[in-house]
């Protein structure tokens, strides 16, 4: 299998599971994996990632450019491509539009959301106890890709693995999708956590 037919597979399949935990409504999310020539495969514009076939998947070069140019990238692709620039570990980055972060991102005052005591953190890289601090920065929503990267540029190197634009969604990156989808996870259910702390109101 060529490395473009298996990133297609694991493209698809990382929709299916993120839509079956509910983090991709509507049209919402996108998925990419970096392949070993430097492309980006990454999903089309528009389609519904739990439904996505071979041919909603495409490619882009570092740039976020369609190598065919008749075709139409994820509106956020820049996103995907400053992070396999700025991290030259990554292989895969997720996008969803979870309940948890959605909301979470719209209410809280501080700059990030600080999750500790929470044994789900060593999902992320440097977490080593659940006395550690997970801080996932929080950046305003912008329908202007170019100027959001440029917000979350200054925080590559200090931030986790992971990012939430408010009233938006989550960002998250691995080494490769099975990494990914696990800190996806991981993320995911320690934003539902404090969601429900919250409700609680403590
Ligand atoms: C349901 S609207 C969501 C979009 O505006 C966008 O935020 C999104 O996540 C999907 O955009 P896409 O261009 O399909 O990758
Ligand atoms: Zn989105």
């Amino acid at each position: 299998m060529t490395d473009f037919a298996q990133a297609v597979q694991d493209i698809l399949a990382a929709g299916q599971r993120m839509d079956n935990r509910g983090w991709v409504p509507a049209t919402a999310g996108n998925i990419s994996r970096r392949l070993a020539d430097g492309r980006i495969a990454i999903t089309r514009s528009g389609g519904h990632k739990g439904f996505l076939q071979a041919a909603d998947v495409i490619t882009v070069d570092e740039n976020g450019k369609p190598h065919d140019a008749g075709n139409r990238p994820s509106a956020e692709t820049l996103l995907h491509c400053q992070i396999y620039q700025q991290d030259p570990s990554a292989g895969a980055v997720l996008h969803g539009h979870s309940v948890a972060s959605t909301v979470l991102s719209m209410i809280e005052p501080t700059e990030a959301l600080q999750l500790s005591d929470y044994e789900v953190q060593k999902v992320f890289e440097g977490q080593t106890t659940h006395d550690a601090t997970l801080a996932v920065p929080l950046f305003r929503n912008d329908q202007d890709i170019a100027r959001l990267a440029r917000e979350v540029a200054p925080h590559f190197g200090v931030m986790p693995a992971g990012y939430i634009i408010r009233g938006h969604g989550v960002y998250v990156w691995g080494k490769d999708m099975p990494t990914a989808l696990a800190r996806l996870e991981g993320l995911e259910f320690l934003l539902a956590c404090l969601l429900e702390r919250r409700k609680l109101g403590v």
